[in-house]
């Protein structure tokens, strides 16, 4: 049976590398056929047109169906994972959480929409007794579009009928960017980092945490402060280097991030879908209710997750320094501002 994938935004620079991805199965299997859902704003059909097309002209054998569409009520109806991507992206000197109020409403409305037309499809199938971690059949809801923490959150606020749990955002794409950090400065390739840590907001206040992070040298898994015995630059410039990443990249490409962000959001739904490694945790930003960190309940907080069964659960019980706790807090602090303003905005 074709799963049915609907991408918003599938009209900008992210879904344009994005969706070759999905289509040719590097994200829900080499075996699973898929529907592709477009959806974007009126003005962007003539271009949908044209990404459908190139789509078709792919010739990819798992792509059964493509449907552009301005309307959420088609692009949200029985969907298996949505991708939201579609709002508008920050430019040269903007922070993320400028994009608020541009951005925020969107993902009302369409939290609003995904809760109608969505939620016929949703069946709890699973639940460990002891955990707070669940999996519902049905969909998975990845927000993209920034500010992407704050946006999730909202989006899932306006869907009462669909569990917290079926919502994440995007900090995989600054997973990433640590990852590919230790492994430039440890001279190996990236696949050899693991499990660093995205604490917090998809924003300049994010905590990129490498102290439970591994690096596989030459078959030997070793500790990366003691790798790297550079302190200074683990708890200086690494840390600037990946909270400031998306600036840069505007700065120099005059856009911000799309073949990154396409690949970070790809490796994100592969691993909702077909689990995290043995032994390895990703970063990702989720509801932070029953946390073992200390976190506040009500925010979308990116924090270590393994997946296993559909089912992320937080890796709980690793140990947190001052400073670390410092920097958790203060990332907390900003996501609890962005959630106040964007509610407050959104009751005006
Ligand atoms: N979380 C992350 O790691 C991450 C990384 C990169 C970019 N982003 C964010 O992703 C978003 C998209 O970036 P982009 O570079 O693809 O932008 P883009 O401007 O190229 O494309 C955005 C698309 O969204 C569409 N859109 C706007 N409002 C919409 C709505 N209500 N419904 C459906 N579609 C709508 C636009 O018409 C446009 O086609 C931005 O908010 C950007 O900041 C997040
Ligand atoms: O930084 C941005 O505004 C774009 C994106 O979120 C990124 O991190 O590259």
């Amino acid at each position: 049976e074709p799963i049915r994938v609907v991408v918003t935004g599938a009209a900008g620079q992210i879904a344009y590398s994005l969706l070759y991805s999905i289509a040719k199965g590097d994200v829900f299997g080499k075996d699973q056929p898929i529907i592709l859902v477009l959806l974007d704003i009126p003005p962007m059909l003539p271009v949908l047109d044209g990404v459908v097309m190139e789509l078709q002209d792919c010739a990819l054998p798992l792509l059964r169906e493509v449907i552009p569409t301005d309307e959420v009520e088609v692009g949200f109806k029985d969907i298996d994972a949505a991708i939201l991507v579609g709002s508008m992206p920050r430019k040269e000197g903007m922070e993320r959480k400028d994009l608020l109020k541009a951005n925020v409403a969107i993902f009302k409305t369409q939290g609003a929409a995904l809760d109608k037309y969505a939620k016929k499809t949703v069946k709890r199938i699973f639940r460990e007794e002891k955990s707070k971690s669940f999996w519902y059949k049905g969909h998975h809801v990845l927000v993209v579009g920034n500010p992407a923490n704050t946006n999730c959150l909202i989006a899932s606020k306006s869907a009462p009928s669909i569990p917290k749990e079926n919502f994440s955002c995007l900090t995989r794409l600054d997973h990433n960017r640590a990852s590919s950090q230790v492994a430039i400065r440890c001279g190996v390739s990236s696949d050899k980092v693991k499990n660093v840590i995205i604490w917090g907001n998809h924003s300049s206040t994010q905590y990129p945490d490498v102290h439970h992070a591994k690096v596989d040298l030459h078959g030997a898994e070793m500790g990366v402060y003691e790798t790297v015995k550079d302190e200074a630059w683990l708890r200086g410039d690494f840390i600037s280097t990946v909270q400031l990443r998306g600036a840069a990249v505007i700065k120099s490409r005059k856009l911000s991030s799309a073949m990154s962000a396409a690949k970070a959001i790809c490796d994100h739904m592969r691993d909702i879908w077909f689990g995290t490694k043995e032994g390895e945790f990703i970063s990702m930003g989720v509801y932070a209710a029953g946390n073992s960190y200390g976190v506040p309940e009500d925010l979308i907080y990116s924090f270590p997750v393994q997946i296993k069964n559909k089912t992320w659960k937080i890796v709980d019980g690793l140990p947190i320094n001052d400073f670390s706790r410092a920097k958790m807090d203060a990332t907390a602090a900003e996501l609890v501002e962005e959630r106040d303003t964007a509610l407050d905005f959104l009751s005006q």
